[in-house]
């Protein structure tokens, strides 16, 4: 296996601690860079070397001569002896070759709104390093060395949330980094490890000069999809956790639920083999393996319990044949990202085996906007799962034998329960599948003198994705409060006490704990995770439950052995 894994030690570091995170180098030009190798860079402060293969560094320098000498001649060349987009029938002098690409980064410094997250830029710097090192983009080393230099020093420039249609790819995002490493002048703005400065003081205090850009280099450096893809690499990698968690509370939902594992019995997978579905009713098999609560029916048996239905309903019952197309999107996402990290993706591009330069658009973020637009979507459909498994366990009409809004304690009559965590529920899950809708199909006809008629929205759609999966780590944190004190109340309707690290599978058992540990209550056999309503702030449990989520802490450990087997998918 070439890709480097994040281990446990790399992901249990304090995320933003940028700096010698750990001690295997990612290398920039050597081979194609996995979404892993991204993360590991841009949470975990992994190193970046450049490669040491003297062809891949020798054609970087090709292609910038083959510039020079175009420039010499006055060869007509689509940005570098001619003006931008719209007005690329101006020709452009020698003499203001240079100039036309410093004077770029000043009309794009028009970003607006908030800061992006340093973790999306600090993933951008790593994808411009990895699309310029293949020598196609006139760009100097020097140029690129810089841009590992600010990673590997936790330096990370500033980049506004709007200001990129994600048509000639992210020029107003890519500008504000570009301005950064070049020093262009004072308004440019960085986060130094954690303190804020402008550009020429932190490019003193890594003891670099200003750089002035030569031809081609501006349009090389901003021409591109690096601050989209950077956006939604961390979007994908969140998601595959999220969807990791989604099983996990599916599997304590259905073992609250005292539901049977037959639906999950291979021989009905065989007869429909989809992979996603197939991993679905593996994993969930995995997962419930060893329980004590769910209805062991694998060799064929029924159950039937009385006034119950003889099988469980669709929830539990289909949750292979609902997840399937989710799982096989994600993992086509993920290879289509993997494959926009390792393209270069400005424009005009060079063939310096042939000394011939072409103008076409590998600019056009489509792959991202489309991308972004499902993972949003499947993020909805997850939410939608998990609102019905929750009503699932809270109505007593249904849930095998739970009490209503999963009270603890039945003798004291003014105890509600999860009522109101469920209706906190409920105002999220709509947002999440609103969010769901596509941005992709709507698009300003008329952007930039007519010239980027078409267009991807693809920041838009990953800045969406970054605000569905934030709001995602919210709403799992409360299905898996769900999970818990179900298997709580469960396990005593079958041994009589509530510590249900007696009946829980072994897979699920380690999820459990880790919610456990993360609010601050060990399990008890006296009581279950919730108790009397006037015992705990239920909002701080949500909040640290989806800060240890975010955070890639214990409770996504619990569960992202699942993610390993994804790759068969
Ligand atoms: N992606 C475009 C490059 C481009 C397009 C437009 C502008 C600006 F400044 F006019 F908006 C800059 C760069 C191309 O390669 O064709």
């Amino acid at each position: 296996m070439d890709t480097l894994r994040l281990n446990k030690n790399t992901a249990n570091k304090t995320a933003f601690s940028f700096v010698h995170g750990s001690d295997d180098a990612v290398i920039v030009g050597d081979r194609n860079l996995t979404v892993e190798e991204v993360i590991s860079v841009a949470r975990y402060g992994t190193q970046v070397r450049l490669t040491d293969d003297l062809e891949k560094l020798a054609n970087v320098q090709a292609s910038c001569d083959f510039i020079h000498h175009a420039v010499e001649s006055g060869e007509p060349i689509y940005g570098v002896t001619t003006g931008f987009g719209g007005m690329a029938n101006v020709v452009i002098s020698p003499e203001s070759a240079a100039l036309l690409q410093n004077n770029l980064m000043w009309y794009h410094k028009v970003g607006a709104g908030k800061k992006l997250p340093l973790v999306d830029v600090r993933a951008a710097m790593l994808l411009r390093a990895n699309s310029h090192i293949s020598g196609a983009s006139g760009i100097r080393l020097e140029l690129i060395k810089r841009m590992l230099i600010f990673l590997n020093a936790g330096v990370t420039p500033h980049v506004c949330e709007f200001g990129s249609i994600g048509a000639s790819g992210d020029l107003t995002p890519l500008a504000y980094i570009t301005g950064a490493l070049i020093g262009l002048n004072s308004s440019y703005t960085v986060d130094f490890n954690g303190e804020e400065m402008n550009a020429l003081t932190a490019l003193k205090k890594l003891g670099l000069e200003p750089l002035q850009l030569l031809p081609k280099e501006g349009l090389a450096m901003m021409n591109g999809t690096s601050v989209m893809t950077g956006i939604a690499a961390n979007c994908v990698y969140d998601t595959k956790n999220l969807l990791a968690l989604a099983m996990g509370a599916h599997a304590l939902a259905i073992q609250g639920l005292n539901g049977t594992n037959q639906s999950f019995h291979p021989f009905i997978h065989k007869l429909k083999p989809h992979s996603g579905q197939k991993w679905a009713a593996n994993q969930m098999l995995s997962l419930l393996i060893g329980s004590r609560l769910v209805r062991e029916e694998l060799n064929g048996s029924h159950n039937y319990r009385g006034e119950d239905p003889i099988q469980d309903r669709y929830s539990l019952r289909c949750l292979a044949q609902y997840m399937g197309p989710i799982v096989d999107g994600l993992e086509q996402i993920q290879k289509q990202i993997e494959v926009e990290i390792n393209s270069v993706t400005d424009n005009p591009l060079i063939d310096v085996e042939n000394q011939a330069s072409y103008h076409g658009g590998n600019f056009l973020g489509q792959y991202i906007g489309v991308g972004m637009d499902q993972l949003r979507y499947y993020i909805g459909l997850l939410a939608k799962h998990l609102d019905v498994q929750i009503a699932y366990l809270v109505a007593p009409e249904f849930n095998n034998g739970l009490s209503p809004s999963l009270v603890g304690n039945k003798d004291r009559s003014v105890n509600m329960g999860f009522k109101g965590l469920q209706i906190t529920g409920n105002s999220i899950m709509p947002l999440l599948t609103f969010y769901g809708n596509s941005i992709a199909d709507r698009f300003p006809t008329h952007a930039e003198q007519y010239n980027q008629n078409i267009n991807s929205q693809g920041f838009a759609s990953a800045n969406l994705a970054r605000q569905s999966v934030e709001i995602f780590q919210q709403y799992i944190a409360i299905a898996l409060m769900f999970g818990v004190q179900a298997v709580d109340l469960r396990t005593y309707t079958i041994v009589e006490h509530y510590d249900a690290r007696a009946t829980l599978s072994p897979a699920t058992r380690d999820l459990y704990l880790a919610i456990r540990d993360v609010v601050g209550q060990a399990p008890s056999p006296n009581r279950p995770y919730i108790w009397n309503d006037n015992e705990q702030a239920l909002d701080e449990h949500i909040a640290k439950i989806a800060t240890d989520i975010a955070n890639g802490g214990q409770i996504v450990q619990a569960v992202n052995g699942l993610l390993l087997t994804l790759e068969d998918v």
